[in-house]
């Protein structure tokens, strides 16, 4: 079925990190197996934005549908979690294959689960492993890690897994790319008065009905998990869009910032959600002590906190535990943060230059201990603004 292009052109807002996330639907070719038909647009939409300096991270489906044909014996009735995950296995080097023969540099494979997401120190190791491979101009290629993500694979899930690795690396913006046009009222694939919707303000139940299931026998979740996607970015502060990709006219427009599909915008800015959030995640019990001169560059400037102003860590927090960072004066918390470093680490490390990290504790995880990024500093305002207290 093909349906007319109802969805009116209009503006992309501005970005310069985007995930970008391709469905089995546009990677599957007609006989089965993986085909660059659908993708070759794509690619070239990719090309394009790095060209012009934007960054993207890929997350690929296309594994299960590439390996269903070549798990010797299987039979289409066998669709067990095992015999997924068999496919999946055999079909992943085939779509990292796919998308390095659509590219002349070279592609980076992340494989990620839903609980490595929910895991803290887990959660910052993909995070910097994305900052680095973005750093050195590479395209990381995302896939959901289906030889242990059992619940994943059956919900096929990685609309889902492309919102959180948008917050994760915090993107601006994600992109879905699917086999339709866009978001309509009904699914036009049954329902002939289906109407195209350009624009969502606010992913309400009555949007959240008007999607259903998959359109093809290799897509899984259909416009149900694109939406679920769309509220997890939104709540980050991000905004979705969802394309047809298998159009390459419309990627083409996209790399021209504009749109032909659904927009479906953010309730809060990046700012607002991400210290909703940091004021939001529960601290452990212990503390990180910082002279005056580091209160105040927190405080003042905004930045992040390195070894050098640290004083002490108390407790027996590890990497990636929410912390109160507190001042020498009369141990106030000034600010909370995810912390890069265990207090054990942060003892052998307080009041040393960055640079002597590496031989003090024989590895680093980077020169700050709380980055900026993961700080929220306990301004009187903001805490009534969001209703949270501090200390
Ligand atoms: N309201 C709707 N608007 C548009 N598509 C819908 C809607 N409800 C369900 N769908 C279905 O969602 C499908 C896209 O999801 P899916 O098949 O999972 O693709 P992908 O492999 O790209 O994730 C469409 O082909 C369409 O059949
Ligand atoms: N990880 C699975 C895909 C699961 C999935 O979400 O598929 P899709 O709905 O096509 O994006 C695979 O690579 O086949």
């Amino acid at each position: 079925m093909t349906t007319p292009r109802k969805f009116k052109q209009q503006p992309v807002p501005p970005w310069n990190r985007a995930v970008l996330k391709v469905g089995s639907s546009l990677l599957a070719g007609n006989d089965g197996g993986l085909s660059t038909q659908y993708v070759l647009g794509l690619a070239q939409f990719i090309s394009a934005c790095h060209a012009a300096g934007r960054e993207i991270v890929l997350v690929s489906s296309g594994a299960v549908a590439a390996g269903r044909m070549l798990l010797e014996g299987h039979s289409d009735e066998d669709t067990s979690s095992a015999a997924r995950q068999a496919m999946a296995a055999l079909g992943q080097t085939q779509t990292i294959a796919l998308w390095q023969r659509l590219f002349d540099r070279p592609l980076a494979q992340v494989l990620l689960t839903h609980d490595d997401m929910r895991n803290r120190r887990r959660y910052l190791n993909a995070r910097a492993t994305l900052q680095e491979l973005l750093s050195h101009g590479v395209l990381p290629v995302v896939n959901e890690n289906d030889t242990v993500a059992v619940d994943e694979l059956t919900l096929g899930d990685n609309d889902n897994l492309a919102a959180i690795v948008a917050a994760l690396v915090d993107a601006d913006l994600l992109l879905i790319a699917t086999d339709i046009d866009g978001l309509y009222t009904g699914n036009p694939r049954t329902d002939p008065d289906a109407e195209p919707i350009n624009e969502v303000d606010e992913i309400t139940s009555e949007i959240m009905h008007m999607a259903s299931g998959a359109g093809s026998s290799v897509g899984t979740g259909g416009m149900r998990t694109k939406l679920e996607a769309a509220q997890k970015a939104s709540a980050a502060g991000i905004e979705t869009i969802l394309f047809n990709g298998r159009d390459s006219e419309v990627s083409r427009l996209l790399s021209q910032d504009l749109l032909c599909g659904t927009r479906l915008r953010s309730t809060s800015s990046r700012l607002q959600a991400r210290k909703y959030w940091l004021r939001h995640t529960p601290s452990v019990p212990g503390y990180i002590r910082v002279d005056a001169g580091a209160a105040r560059a927190l405080i003042e400037e905004g930045a992040s906190l390195l070894p050098k102003g640290v004083l002490e860590a108390g407790g027996e927090f590890q990497r990636g535990d929410m912390v109160e960072i507190i001042n020498d004066d009369n141990s106030q918390c000034i600010a909370r943060g995810i912390t890069q470093y265990g207090a054990a680490e942060i003892n052998m490390i307080h009041g040393c230059h960055t640079r002597d990290i590496e031989e003090r504790l024989g590895y680093s995880y980077g020169d700050s201990i709380v980055h900026r990024d993961d700080l929220a500093t306990t301004d009187p305002l903001d805490a009534m603004t969001t209703g949270v207290e501090f200390s």
